[in-house]
């Protein structure tokens, strides 16, 4: 599914009313109604409560007089408060402004904060609350009236409806920076904004209905816009059934460069990962002085072992051997744990340059990038990178990352030609083309050590089996985020561990193959 900013969303509303002449009156309408269909499935004793539809001044509030209208049809007790001088209101909203008039509903025009104990009395006396003052048409933080206006609304503690988006909160980059209103249920229309999916935005959102307004899909479909929440219907193409004259050969060998004293686990992990993905064969690459704690515990994972520095860390003296150990492998995964000693940085940028099969880049990896980024450009194969916020910003050091995480990412995949997954809650894929994906699976309870280092064994094990990069790393982050939400649902979010994500990946993979 597309989601837009403001002016992307304008565009199209744009389009379907110049190009295919459809009046805006009609969007209006349709917006409206889809509204009072959701209320009604919401609250099935709809016609027994009392609804008070605040508006704004432009066509956010005209949806929410189309939406008084059609609840007073039904017999809803409905009041209207319009935040402005009925002599602002311009186009459609004007038009329904002056029907509502005229078909004699309660409106009462509110307008400066002498009012607002009159509001409040209004608030009191309603059960539900529609949000219909500010959508995408907002330019600035809110401030002043509209500010003690939303405040009494959010203290109310009544269910709240938002129209389009909750009053307050950015379209376009998922922040809000005045006051907000914290709806109960958002119905935005047409396709979502980029505001009620990210975060910290999100939480003021509630359940998100997305509703057609008769924006034809074909414009959707056909529109520039470039930025996608992923669905199961997305992913169940990298998951398909297996073939039944098949063999390990068939899913490929992954190599996993990774690990330094004190840091086996993350290469573990990254490992098993990758096998428990379906990749048919995994070999981890390990600093010497780890090859014989981790012969025991890596079991169907083998191990080869690397020449390492005094500090024991993987050596620049190691490139010869991973040229030769990357012969028969279709991915390496570069990074879990293995440390920024300069030798190993140096090894990491040399092979950068110089591996032929698709790498993805984790961690310590991603440290040695930040030394030099350009490297990324020399790169002979697809480079895959994982970087939580922390990485990201090493990366792009003059960019305040969580505020702007889908430009960061988009910007940085097109500059060095790499696909990007930017960790987080709502984890941001970007591809070199521009496209970007909205991964919406995962739960705070991932928020704990090693968990990275299981996603970049997902991805690897994916390419390993010959997923192109951009749907292993799509695919990869939505299935990561699936099992760490399997598991916290049998055990809660506080005691999630890695390994317990590794070995929730089969079940989550079977839950995609079977969802419809
Ligand atoms: N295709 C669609 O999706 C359709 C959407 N519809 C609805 O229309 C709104 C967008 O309408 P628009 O008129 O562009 O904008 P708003 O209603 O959100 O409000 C704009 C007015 O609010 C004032 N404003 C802006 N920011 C602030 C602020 N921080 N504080 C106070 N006031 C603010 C602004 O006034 P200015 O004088 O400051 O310019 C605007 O007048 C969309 O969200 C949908 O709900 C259609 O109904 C159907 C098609
Ligand atoms: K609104």
């Amino acid at each position: 599914m597309k989601v837009a900013t403001a002016e992307e969303i304008r565009q199209l509303d744009l389009e379907a009313i110049e190009t295919i002449g459809i009046p805006g009156i009609v969007l209006m309408e349709n917006a409206g109604l889809q509204v009072v269909r959701v209320m009604n499935a919401h609250f099935p004793h709809l016609k027994t409560q009392k609804v008070l539809v605040v508006c704004g001044k432009g066509n956010n509030g005209g949806d929410g007089l189309v939406i008084a209208r059609h609840l007073d049809n039904q017999g809803v007790d409905v009041r209207v408060t319009l935040l402005t001088e009925k002599t602002q209101l311009k186009g459609e909203a004007k038009i329904n402004f002056d029907i509502a008039e005229k078909m004699n509903l309660p409106i009462v025009e509110l307008t400066s904060n002498e009012q607002l104990p009159a509001f409040r009395n209004l608030l009191l006396q309603a059960d539900i609350v529609v949000d219909a003052i500010l959508g995408t048409g907002l330019n600035d933080a809110v401030k002043g009236f509209y500010k003690h206006i939303i405040e009494s609304i959010n203290k109310t503690h009544k269910p709240i409806i938002a129209v389009d988006i909750p009053s307050g909160l950015s379209a376009d980059t998922g922040m809000v920076y005045g006051s907000c209103i914290k709806a109960d249920v958002t119905v935005t229309f047409a396709i979502p904004k980029r505001g009620v999916i990210l975060y910290p935005a999100a939480d003021y959102v509630g359940n998100l209905e997305v509703v057609d307004i008769g924006i034809p899909k074909k414009l959707i479909s056909s529109s520039r816009i470039k930025v996608h929440l992923v669905e199961y219907a997305n992913v169940q193409g990298v998951f398909r059934k297996r073939m039944p004259n098949t063999h390990k050969g068939t899913y490929g060998h992954a190599l996993v460069i990774a690990g330094s004293p004190g840091k086996s686990g993350a290469a573990l992990m990254a490992g098993r990962s990758a096998l428990r993905s379906g990749a048919g064969l995994v070999t981890l690459a390990i600093p010497e002085n780890l090859r014989v704690p981790l012969e025991i515990p890596t079991l169907e994972v083998m191990t080869t072992s690397l020449p390492e520095t005094p500090q024991g860390t993987v050596s620049l003296e190691a490139y010869d051997k991973i040229l030769n150990l990357a012969q028969d492998k279709r991915v390496a995964a570069i990074g879990p744990g293995l440390s920024v000693h300069p030798s190993t940085v140096e090894l990491v940028l040399r092979l950068i340059r110089t591996l032929e099969i698709p790498m993805v880049l984790d961690a310590d990896a991603i440290n040695a990038v930040a030394q030099n980024p350009e490297v990324l450009l020399e790169a002979k194969a697809p480079v895959v990178l994982t970087p939580h916020p922390g990485e990201m910003a090493r990366l792009t050091p003059n960019i305040h990352v969580q505020n702007n995480r889908i430009p960061v990412a988009q910007e940085t995949a097109r500059k060095y030609n790499v696909f990007i997954a930017l960790k987080g809650v709502r984890t941001i894929v970007a591809a070199p083309d521009g496209n970007v994906f909205i991964n919406p699976t995962g739960n705070p309870g991932m928020a704990t050590a090693g968990t990275g280092d299981v996603l970049t064994g997902i991805i690897a094990g994916l390419i390993a089996q010959n997923i192109i990069p951009v749907e292993a790393a799509k695919s990869g982050v939505f299935l990561h985020g699936l099992a760490g939400d399997l598991v916290v649902k049998d055990k809660g979010e506080y005691g999630l561990l890695a390994g317990d994500l590794i070995d929730a990946i089969p079940r989550a993979i079977k839950f995609i193959q079977d969802y419809c």
